[in-house]
């Protein structure tokens, strides 16, 4: 049970700013979610930590909101400190199966009141991509998902990747469709992709890329490209800072900052 004292709602302290820790604050996006947080109004940048830091200075410094840009493998313990500790967290860590995101509502069972937002992606530009793309979805009898990335990412297929596969897929199968056309009977291994919920996802790693992503629809005649880049980091800040003001007022797991949007 998460100490009352320490999970304070966010709301009653709005003419008060919220104060916000960072945990990956020298990493790419973590550095510049460091610099949104100090321009933003409202919010006051309290705590930065970094591999080999000790996340006790997260409620050291009072923290109410831990926005987390780490590691797919070291996000699930540092949630588990921040939940413990009362601490609500926007989550912009990639690397979230069904089988981690159970974990993180155990987690959330014993601190009722904290909220955790796990994103895969923050931009509005990725959001309305992936919105258009499960609109589409079952319109078109094909469709396929490229994903093009700098080369330190160190998860394939993207987050964002895995959540529009499985937007499309539901999508499809609401419709009625079935199985995307495709009669490949042998070939070279990874040809065609990854398989993310009968969904084929490609993912190429180029220096000079930031994160983009195209979905390519097809039916008799046509094809509808839907296509996102994001040139800059700082495409994720807006949404991690709307994240941060809105995450204490939905206790419990959100997956996808579009909840939290009305998208
Ligand atoms: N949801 C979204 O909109 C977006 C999500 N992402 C995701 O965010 C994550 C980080 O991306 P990016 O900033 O490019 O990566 P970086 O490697 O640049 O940054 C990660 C930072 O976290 C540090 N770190 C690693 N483990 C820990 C830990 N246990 N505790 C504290 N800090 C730690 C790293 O240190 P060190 O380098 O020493 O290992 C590094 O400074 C990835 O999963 C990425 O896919 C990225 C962009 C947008
Ligand atoms: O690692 C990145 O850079 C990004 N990761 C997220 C993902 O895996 O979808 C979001 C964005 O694509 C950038």
């Amino acid at each position: 049970m998460a100490p009352a004292c320490q999970n304070r709602p966010v709301s009653e302290s709005t003419r008060a700013s919220i104060k916000v820790g960072v945990i990956g604050a020298r990493g790419k996006v973590g550095a510049e979610v460091c610099r949104g947080v100090e321009e933003a109004d409202g919010l006051e940048l309290v705590a930065q930590v970094d591999i080999g830091d000790d996340l006790g200075a997260l409620e050291a410094a009072g923290t109410q909101v831990a926005v987390d840009f780490t590691h797919p493998d070291a996000v699930l313990a540092n949630l588990e400190h921040c939940i413990a500790h009362g601490i609500h967290a926007v989550v912009g860590t990639t690397g979230f199966d069904e089988e981690k995101l159970e974990a993180v509502r155990r987690l959330l069972d014993a601190a009722p009141g904290v909220g955790v937002l796990v994103a895969p992606n923050f931009s509005i530009g990725a959001l309305l991509m992936m919105r258009f793309a499960e609109l589409a979805a079952p319109h078109f009898e094909s469709v396929e998902i490229m994903e093009m990335h700098h080369p330190d990412k160190a998860d394939a297929p993207s987050g964002t990747s895995r959540r529009t596969a499985q937007l499309v897929a539901a999508a499809r199968r609401a419709a009625g469709l079935g199985p995307v056309p495709d009669a490949t009977a042998s070939g070279l291994e990874g040809a065609r992709g990854a398989d993310v919920d009968g969904i084929r996802v490609h993912s190429q790693r180029v220096r000079g890329l930031v994160a983009h992503q195209e979905v390519l629809l097809g039916a008799p005649g046509e094809t509808l490209t839907i296509r996102h880049d994001s040139l800059d980091r700082v495409s994720f800040v807006p949404g991690v800072l709307a994240g941060v003001r809105a995450v204490a007022d939905h206790p419990g797991l959100t997956v996808g900052l579009e909840h939290y949007l009305g998208l």
